[in-house]
């Protein structure tokens, strides 16, 4: 075994997506079998996940600690003296450092579809079709059936061809009807069998698409937030819906069609041979070169359809965002210059098409020409061979069906491996996906789930930046601590970081130093699933699902189907939402659309807090929806809000000033942290306060207000 010393920053990388941390006086190595590539080129693509061992001298490879193995199948790698360098083959075309890693400029990019198909992809493969097996065998039983059918037709149909030129008249009806009773009896089951064929395959490929889909469904929504930050929604669809199907489809009808396409041209050619020796090794002179087209035609065809997948990819996000947000898109009469924006992707898209179209037409002209060519040396050959007696014409004429079946099945054979290709394109994009580990997973290993609680909260020395934006922090060293069943409102200029301090409670993202405990714990030490079960959310715009308004305020229970009718009811009431959704004609079974746009902002608001309320959290995090709502509807959602924050620890990020008034402390974000907090009063007083500025700066001063500020 060969061992490649890591760079620092490498081996730092590597470590860190395992969660390991990398020691300064520790060298790390990886195993040299898994990198392959052209040597000369000093460039390697890894085959398989690394396997990567620390040694405890930074000299000397013993003794060491196999690490276990890093999931880097997309991935190049250069190769110095020993060393190991790491670039990316994303499109992204930045010469930058990402996480600390070089990044090489695009340019030394490898068309990694070019290079054979590595075999942790095709093992990747056969595994998904693994539960599918007995089906699977059952199809191939058929098949064979089948197949087995359809070559023995040409030699009996040779057979019947010379009944009739040979046989006696007296026999003659006799033997021809016995023959073709018997040969229709014999397709009749081939034709059985091939339906039994086709319908174990669908099945199972549809299995498998739908077992494909749920793996990569709950990779996905396992996630953390961090990872939506940075990837496209379209993106992800277009995986879930496209990439799964090419996929499924490569594993069972392309495969069965594949496999029968083998076995015929196999048993074909091998009967040609039976029939006569000399006229098939003649004929068979064409196939060499034309298997040779099919292999570099097939790479090709790898290459283009993953571009093709990628840009359609593009096309969908595009699509997808624009008309999720349509109405923008016509408030600001955009509908031309993105019509104008999809067309110029799809273009792309039909750009990659076109070439694809060149090549199969070439392809295809080309097997469809060599194959007439076979039938006409055959006719040619054969001719001779009748001619002087060495053939019979009945031998003659399966020898042409022979060889009409060895040249359909090699270009079934072709288009066979052109999908496969795709399939193997679509597999090695999902892959990536199944297998991302989420920086901070759901619940694996995390059991804490305390009896009592009572819901303080505390940040201490927090310091944080989000990942997409590692250079702007927005939280240094912040401290604040909110006493269980009290109301801490937070106040700040925008972007000061009020919406991020309510996405770290949740944990949706970890701070990169110091901690935020509930009740002296840290969160990261609870089961996420309890934590968030105990944490009720209302933000100023409440996202609700494309489904009925029972549904949505069911939603919020830790158990929707525990939920009775009457639960939903008094949620509603408390939420003032009862009278507004009686007012429909469908009432609770109203559909609210997408993201809830069959509704007003104050009823979205009303909905969304009786959602919270049948969570019953101990938690409360409130993001005051004001300047949407107009002044009943912000009495009523004021209202519904008050009595959800009766005996819970409440952090709301205030915009009214009765709310600030009202909490039991106020806490002012500035400067990546907290400058100022007490209660209104006490802050009011201070002249040179950021909060009195505020204050003074928002429309919404009271008489009593200016009379404090006046002394
Ligand atoms: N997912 C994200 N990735 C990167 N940066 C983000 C993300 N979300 C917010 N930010 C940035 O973080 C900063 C704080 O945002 P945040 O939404 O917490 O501010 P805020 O105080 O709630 O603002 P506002 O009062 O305007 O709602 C802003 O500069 C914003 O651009």
């Amino acid at each position: 075994m060969r061992l490649f010393k890591l760079t620092r920053c490498t081996a730092a990388n590597l470590l860190k997506r395992r969660n390991i941390h990398c020691c300064q006086n520790r060298t790390y190595w990886v195993e040299s079998t898994v990198l392959k590539g052209p040597r000369k080129r000093r460039e390697y693509v890894v085959s398989r996940p690394l396997p990567l061992y620390s040694f405890e001298s930074v000299t000397s490879p013993m003794p060491c600690i196999r690490l276990g193995e890093v999931s880097a199948p997309h991935h190049v790698w250069t190769l110095s003296t020993h060393k190991l360098n790491y670039y990316s083959t994303s499109t992204d075309s930045r010469p930058a450092t990402q996480d600390g890693v070089e990044i090489k400029d695009n340019k030394t990019k490898i068309d990694k579809s070019l290079m054979p198909v590595p075999s942790e992809d095709i093992r990747r493969l056969l595994h998904l079709a693994h539960p599918e097996r007995w089906r699977l065998s059952a199809a191939m039983g058929f098949l064979v059936a089948s197949s087995a059918v359809t070559m023995s037709a040409p030699f009996f149909l040779g057979r019947v061809i010379d009944t009739i030129y040979t046989t006696p008249a007296a026999d003659f009806s006799a033997s021809l009807s016995s023959l073709c009773l018997m040969l229709a009896g014999v397709f009749i089951c081939g034709g059985v069998a091939n339906a039994a064929r086709v319908y174990l395959m669908q099945i199972s490929g549809q299995q498998i698409v739908r077992n494909l889909r749920e793996s990569l469904f709950t990779s996905i929504v396992r996630q953390e937030v961090g990872f939506f930050d940075k990837t496209r929604t379209g993106e992800l669809i277009n995986r879930l819906s496209a990439d799964t199907t090419i996929v499924g489809r490569s594993l069972t009808d392309n495969l069965s069609d594949g496999l029968r396409s083998v076995a015929q041209a196999g048993v074909g050619v091998s009967m040609m041979f039976y029939v006569s020796p000399s006229l098939a090794a003649f004929v068979l002179m064409i196939v060499p070169p034309m298997a040779g087209l099919a292999v570099i035609y097939g790479r090709y065809l790898r290459s283009i359809s993953k571009r093709t997948q990628d840009s359609l990819a593009e096309a969908t996000q595009l699509a997808e965002e624009r008309i999720s947000n349509l109405r923008t898109v016509r408030a600001f009469g955009k509908e031309r210059s993105e019509v104008e924006k999809y067309v110029e992707r799809i273009n792309y898209v039909f750009q990659l098409a076109k070439k694809e179209a060149v090549l199969r037409a070439g392809f295809f002209g080309m097997t469809g020409l060599s194959g007439n060519i076979m039938i006409l040396s055959v006719l040619y050959k054969g001719g001779l061979l009748t001619a002087s007696e060495q053939m019979t014409v009945g031998e003659l004429s399966s020898f042409l069906m022979y060889t009409f079946w060895v040249g359909i099945s090699v270009a079934g054979f072709s288009s066979f491996y052109s999908e496969l290709m795709k399939g193997f394109g679509a597999g090695a994009r999902l892959w990536e996906l199944v297998d991302r580990k989420p920086e901070f997973p759901l619940d694996e290993g995390i059991s804490l789930r305390p009896e009592q609680f009572k819901g303080q909260l505390q940040f201490h020395n927090v310091s944080f930046a989000y990942p997409t934006r590692k250079e702007a922090p927005i939280f240094q060293d912040l401290s604040l601590v909110v006493p269980a069943g009290s109301v801490m409102a937070v106040v700040g200029p925008s972007g000061s970081g009020k919406s991020t301090m309510v996405s770290l409670l949740l944990r949706l993202y970890d701070p990169d130093s110091g901690m935020i405990t509930i009740d002296g714990r840290d969160v990261r030490e609870l089961n996420p699933y309890w934590l968030r079960s105990h944490i009720g959310t209302v933000s100023q715009e409440p996202v609700l699902f494309s489904s009925s308004i029972a549904e949505n305020i069911a939603y919020g229970a830790v158990d929707p189907r525990n939920v009775t009718a009457q639960d939903i009811y008094r949620a509603a009431q408390i939420a003032n939402a009862h009278d507004f959704v009686q007012g429909f004609p469908k009432g609770f079974d109203t559909m609210v659309g997408e993201k809830g746009i069959l509704l007003s902002g104050g009823q979205k608001q009303r909905i969304a807090i009786a959602r919270a309320l049948l969570k019953n959290p101990k938690i409360l995090l409130l993001d005051e929806a004001t300047s949407a709502l107009d002044s009943e509807n912000e009495y009523l959602v004021q209202e519904a809000l008050e009595r959800l924050m009766v005996g819970r620890t409440v952090l709301i990020i205030a915009h009214r000033l009765s709310t600030i008034q009202n909490a039991d402390a106020v806490a002012v974000l500035d400067k990546h942290r907290v400058v100022e907090c007490g209660r209104h009063a006490e802050l009011l007083s201070n002249r040179d306060g950021l909060f009195r500025r505020l204050m003074e700066k928002q429309a919404f001063m009271h008489d009593e207000q200016k009379q404090i500020l006046c002394k």
